[in-house]
């Protein structure tokens, strides 16, 4: 076929789309209403799962269920805008890793809110000016991001889903030489997770390290300078119009940080695949074996426990600690219950949610 006869062809199957999407829209618009009627959670991960799953089983075509996912995520996002506008905030500036991790769940269309800190996040949704909170949560070279781990102990949100993106680092200068390079700018945990660039290309020029809030403030500042560098996301090098000399810098290719969704009271339905978050404030746990036997409730329950992080109790004089504990499950399942159950108030549960692997 003749390229023309072949844009003709798209311009027909793209009507056919729009029309059928349109008609999705009239069903969601439906949807809505009913949902406010009865004042129920707009936001629905784990039905949001179904359908992609489905579409994949469903799918004889050349769409990855990769591709599946970011079409549909998108027209999700649309229909939950359709349904009742919502804000979405999330760590900021613009360009962040956080900021991908948002607009891969709630699509270009939504309203954010930037923020410049995790704990402007958390209390934007806790004063309810964003619906979701979008805030990192670990890096699985780098390990957890403290002060989401800690707010989660001391705000009562809950988590509504996780989001997890493969991190590639760029470095980024007005400067065409490395030589003319005084000062880099990024975060503490990119520096640590590009440490095989510096030390080949950087070492010995004496470039000074400078850690900022956030990668995208850090190529901010690589705009403004010209003797210094970025470290930092490839679109807010681009945001800021930052050259990038050097792309995929990180010591790992299986760079992955997973974020977390938070929202105010939220519960999600069982899905066929859910990962549960809880806090555990154990009593005495100076004495030998309660740690152990914690662990032994899951293992004799057959419950599957995928993280565990110590966290100090501060203000105190002895080293004391509380655990933040993940599990594969929902809350709902009668063995996590018993644990719950068993524990009572030395337990805090934070959300039962899809696992995405
Ligand atoms: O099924 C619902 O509950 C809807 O609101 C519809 C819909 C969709 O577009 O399919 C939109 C938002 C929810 O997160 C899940 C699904």
């Amino acid at each position: 076929m003749e390229l023309t006869d072949l844009r003709n062809r798209i311009d027909q199957l793209d009507d056919e789309l729009l029309n059928i999407l349109n008609e999705r829209m009239e069903l969601v618009k439906q949807v809505g209403e009913l949902k406010r009627s009865s004042q129920a959670i707009i936001y629905r991960p784990e039905r949001e799962k179904q359908i992609l799953d489905r579409l994949e089983k469903r799918n004889t075509g050349l769409l990855t269920r990769q591709a599946i996912d970011a079409i549909f995520f998108e027209i999700f996002a649309v229909s939950r805008n359709l349904e009742l506008p919502e804000r979405i905030s999330y760590l900021g500036p613009e360009g962040s890793f956080t900021h991908q991790a948002a607009e891969s769940r709630f699509g270009g269309m939504s309203e954010y809110l930037v923020l410049p800190t995790i704990h402007s996040v958390f209390e934007s949704v806790e004063t309810g000016r964003a619906k979701f909170g979008v805030v990192p949560i670990e890096n699985n070279q780098e390990g957890i991001v403290v002060e989401t781990v800690d707010y989660l102990r001391d705000k009562n949100l809950s988590i509504v889903a996780e989001v997890l993106l493969q991190v590639h680092f760029t470095f980024a200068s007005q400067s065409d030489s490395l030589r003319d390079i005084r000062r880099i700018y990024s975060k503490d945990i990119a520096f640590r997770q590009c440490g095989k660039f510096i030390g080949e290309y950087l070492e010995g020029l004496g470039i000074e390290l400078i850690a900022v809030e956030s990668t995208s403030k850090a190529a901010k500042l690589a705009s403004e300078e010209p003797d210094a560098a970025a470290i930092c996301s490839s679109i807010s090098a681009r945001l800021y119009g930052v050259p990038i000399l050097f792309d995929n810098i990180e010591d790992s290719d299986q760079n992955k940080t997973r974020f977390l969704i938070l929202a105010k009271d939220f519960s999600n339905v069982k899905s066929t695949d859910d990962k549960t978050t809880i806090i555990a404030n154990l009593p005495n746990t100076n004495r030998p074996g309660v740690l152990y036997e914690f662990l032994k409730d899951f293992n004799d329950r057959g419950i599957n426990l995928t993280k565990i992080e110590s966290r100090p109790m501060r203000g105190e004089s002895t080293f004391r600690y509380w655990f933040l504990v993940e599990f594969l499950g929902h809350y709902e399942d009668p063995a996590a219950q018993e644990i719950m159950h068993k524990y009572g108030t030395h337990l805090k549960w934070l959300g039962s949610y899809v696992r995405v692997s």
